[in-house]
């Protein structure tokens, strides 16, 4: 709803909506009765909009856009404010964002706190901005500054929107004072003069024809697959070129198309999805609501490897001083100067300058002596995956550490539990799962054990959003959940090369599906011969030894391929040839090579592998239901209790393409129902892949039309 009072002679109308004013029906009908009483009053000068509890407006209710349209429309209360005689001004604090910028664009005149922040985000959620955003702010901030600020969906500072024109003034002190008094001082002025309907589209020079033609080749390559940021830029050339009544009519049309569009239901859910993992709760009890964090003032990081050498530039990057740990003087130097480089990385990149750089480096401690870690509050072990070494680091932890230290392990595949009961505090430890390389990707998946305490939880948690990753809890298991599902996903994409597929075919399939990347040039990228470590490590433990003709491992179907390339010293990008091969020293770009189609083939005629052509449909399908089935287990063991976490997981992971939403949500578009029959048809072609043994939750949801968001209250793990 929406305040309406009276102060001075102006008219106050206060947008009311914890926690962001969202533009909810009742709030747009709010505003517009209040402009329309304050336009009859007599006794009202002018008019101040502004918001309750620090923010102005976060736009429209996102909730409400599956209820289709009630209300006015903002255009309306819009056009309404153009015909008036009385000055309206928007007072900003704290955000006005999509139609709540719309909505202060609307208004005569815009001042703001120096804290506020203004923008058009709306494609973030698959949208143009609906509400004249895209016709109004060219005619504020020009074209150029407005097509960027619409298509990236960034906000802009107070201070940058007043040197851009969508601003009249930053005051400091009270917003609301700071309000009347502007609107007091206008109210002899003509409206009209101050009405952006009448002002053209502030060009700047530049030629419409060329520059429109350069900003949908630009958007169409940067933003591939999305659909909106097209629009955005069709809406606001559109805007340059034709009157603005019919620019207005326009943006509507194209903003109704991509309301209903599959990608802005996808980018929706994903948005709330990643507000929904926030909210955590343990299977003993304990969760977000109740527990409270410890406060992290300084880490320790042991291990100054691939993964330990990023994860402390992570730390020293959010502001937080950090003791870099390694078991000898060699190892340190050759951790630090990986963390230098990566840090130098991003000053060339421009994220950074040279002098901030040094500051981070300044918090940064090398040590090969465990006593620097005595008083710090959280460490991060990320040594080698030894259980026995790991058991050692974790005992010593124990013994120097203050009693309250938080410990976190980074493992990839060992049970907590396991690492958690060296200690004299398994309350305390947890896993924290970075992904590589750690200072880019932005997933963190910390994972409880039996005795994780929820204060723990809620420590690492809070820690992940400090530095800056998107953490996600979940449960423990072999592979915790990313990796879990990436198995039977890569097995897959293994089998289907077996069959009779190419790497490039395979990796073709993904990426035009819309992941970053194929898996094969993912295996080249890390290392076949790490795989390769891991599966005959894991053999080596239940006294199995992998060889080239292995074709089952525990009466499971296996793919030897990767122990054939390693024999033939096909090791990925390191030793210029993989799945793929590279030219040149260092060289960085996928080549099919006849030779690996040709090892491959011949493997498979040895083994009496029969190969025939296998589809694009057929590959799709069977890595992705393989993988989904594997959720729904997820789900159903409680390792997740909600699909969105999952999903999560998949977006910061491994790059699932966002306007998908992710696999679960993929899974529910495709229809339940459909997705188990073809699970259980697979399970009938391949019964040596467990992992086509169909989820028992799955099943049952597939009967039951349950939406997404029942999915864990039905897999009776939800804890909230
Ligand atoms: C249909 C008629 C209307 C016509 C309108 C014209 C058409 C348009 O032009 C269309 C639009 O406006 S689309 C909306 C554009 N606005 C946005 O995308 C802003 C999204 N929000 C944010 O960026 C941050 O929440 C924000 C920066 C605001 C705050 O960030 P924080 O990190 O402080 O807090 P969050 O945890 O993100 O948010 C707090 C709670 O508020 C919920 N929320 C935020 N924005 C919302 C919004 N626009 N609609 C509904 N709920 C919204 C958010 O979900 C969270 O609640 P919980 O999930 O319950 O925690
Ligand atoms: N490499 C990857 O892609 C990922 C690895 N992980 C996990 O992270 C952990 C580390 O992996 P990487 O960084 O790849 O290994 P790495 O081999 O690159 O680094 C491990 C480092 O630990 C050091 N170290 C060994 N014992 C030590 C001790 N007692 N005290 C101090 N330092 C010691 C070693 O000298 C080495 O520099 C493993 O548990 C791994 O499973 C997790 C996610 C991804």
């Amino acid at each position: 709803m929406a305040e309406y009072s009276i102060r001075d002679s102006v008219a106050i109308i206060q947008l009311d909506n914890a926690p962001v004013n969202a533009l909810s029906v009742a709030v747009r009908t709010g505003l517009y009765d209040g402009i329309e009483r304050a336009a009859g009053d007599g006794s009202v000068k002018a008019v101040v909009v502004c918001g309750k509890g620090g923010n102005f407006c976060a736009g429209a209710d996102i909730k409400e856009f599956d209820e289709g349209s009630k209300g006015p429309w903002i255009t309306e209360i819009g056009d309404f404010m153009d015909r008036m005689r009385k000055p309206v001004v928007a007072a900003i604090e704290g955000v006005a964002l999509g139609g709540g910028l719309e909505v202060a664009l609307f208004c005569h005149y815009r001042i703001a706190a120096k804290n506020a922040r203004v923008g058009q985000p709306e494609v973030n959620i698959g949208l143009i901005p609906g509400g004249g955003g895209t016709v109004r702010l060219p005619r504020a901030a020009g074209f150029k500054q407005a097509l960027e600020m619409i298509v990236t969906g960034n906000p802009v500072r107070a201070e940058r929107a007043l040197k851009m024109g969508v601003l009249d003034e930053v005051v400091s002190g009270n917003i609301l004072e700071a309000g009347i008094k502007f609107a007091l001082s206008k109210a002899h002025i003509d409206t009209s003069l101050a009405c952006l309907r009448n002002r053209p589209v502030r060009m700047d020079g530049l030629n419409i024809d060329t520059k429109a033609d350069a900003a949908l080749a630009h958007v169409k390559s940067k933003y591939k697959g999305f659909e909106a940021p097209m629009f955005c830029v069709k809406a606001v050339v559109n805007a340059a070129r034709v009157p603005y009544d019919d620019a207005i009519q326009k943006e509507r049309e194209y903003f109704f198309e991509l309301r209903t569009s599959g990608q802005s239901q996808a980018l929706r859910y994903a948005f709330f999805a990643e507000r929904q993992i926030a909210r955590w709760g343990l299977p003993g009890g304990g969760d977000y609501r109740t527990a409270r964090a410890i406060p992290v003032r300084s880490v320790g990081v042991v291990g100054a490897g691939t993964m330990g050498a990023g994860i402390a530039l992570c730390i020293i990057t959010s502001g937080l001083p950090c003791v870099l740990l390694e078991q000898n003087q060699e190892f340190l130097e050759k951790g630090v100067t990986s963390l230098r480089g990566q840090l130098m990385g991003t000053v060339r990149l421009g994220k950074m300058t040279a002098g901030e750089a040094e500051v981070c480096l300044s918090r940064l401690k090398p040590s090969t002596s465990m006593e620097d870690l005595k008083h710090v509050d959280m460490v991060i072990e990320a040594v080698f995956e030894d259980l026995k070494l790991k058991r050692e680091v974790f005992e010593r932890l124990d013994k120097t550490c203050k009693p309250e230290t938080i410990l976190c392990t980074n493992t990839s595949t060992l049970d907590i539990d396991s690492v958690a009961t060296a200690t004299g505090r398994p309350d305390k430890v947890v896993g924290t799962h970075f992904f590589a390389p750690s200072y880019l990707m932005k997933l963190l998946e910390n994972i409880y054990g039996s005795r994780t305490s929820p204060e723990t939880v809620a420590t690492v948690m809070r820690f992940g959003k400090t530095i800056r990753k998107v953490p996600v809890l979940v449960g423990s298991c072999t592979g915790f959940v990313a990796n879990r599902m990436l198995a039977p996903y890569t097995a897959e994409a293994q089998f289907c090369v077996e069959e009779g597929a190419s790497p490039a075919q395979v990796d073709s399939v993904l990426m035009d599906f819309g992941m970053p990347m194929g898996t094969f040039r993912v295996s080249d990228l890390s290392g076949i011969d790490v795989s390769f470590s891991i599966r005959r490590e894991a053999a080596r433990k239940l006294g199995v030894t992998l060889t080239v003709d292995s074709r089952y491992f525990r009466g499971q179907r296996h793919c030897s391929l990767i122990e054939r390339l390693v024999e033939k010293g096909r090791l990925g990008r390191k030793t210029g040839k993989g799945w793929y091969k590279y030219e040149g020293p260092g060289g960085t770009v996928p080549l099919e090579d006849p030779d690996v189609l040709e090892i491959i083939e011949t493997h498979c005629r040895a083994l009496g592998i029969e190969r025939r052509n296998v589809g694009s449909h057929e590959i799709q399908e069977r890595m992705q239901l393989a993988m989904i089935n594997e959720g729904f287990k997820i789900l159903e063991e409680g390792i997740c209790t909600r699909a969105e976490e999952i999903d999560v997981i998949w977006l910061y992971g491994f790059g699932w393409p966002r306007y998908l939403g992710g696999p679960m949500f993929y899974a529910s578009k495709l229809g339940l129902k459909r997705v188990f029959e073809k699970i259980c048809t697979f399970h009938k072609r391949f019964p040596h892949s467990q992992h086509w043994v169909p989820s028992v939750l799955l099943g049952k949801l597939s009967e039951s039309g349950l939406p997404l968001s029942k999915w864990g209250e039905a897999a009776g793990t939800s804890r909230l």
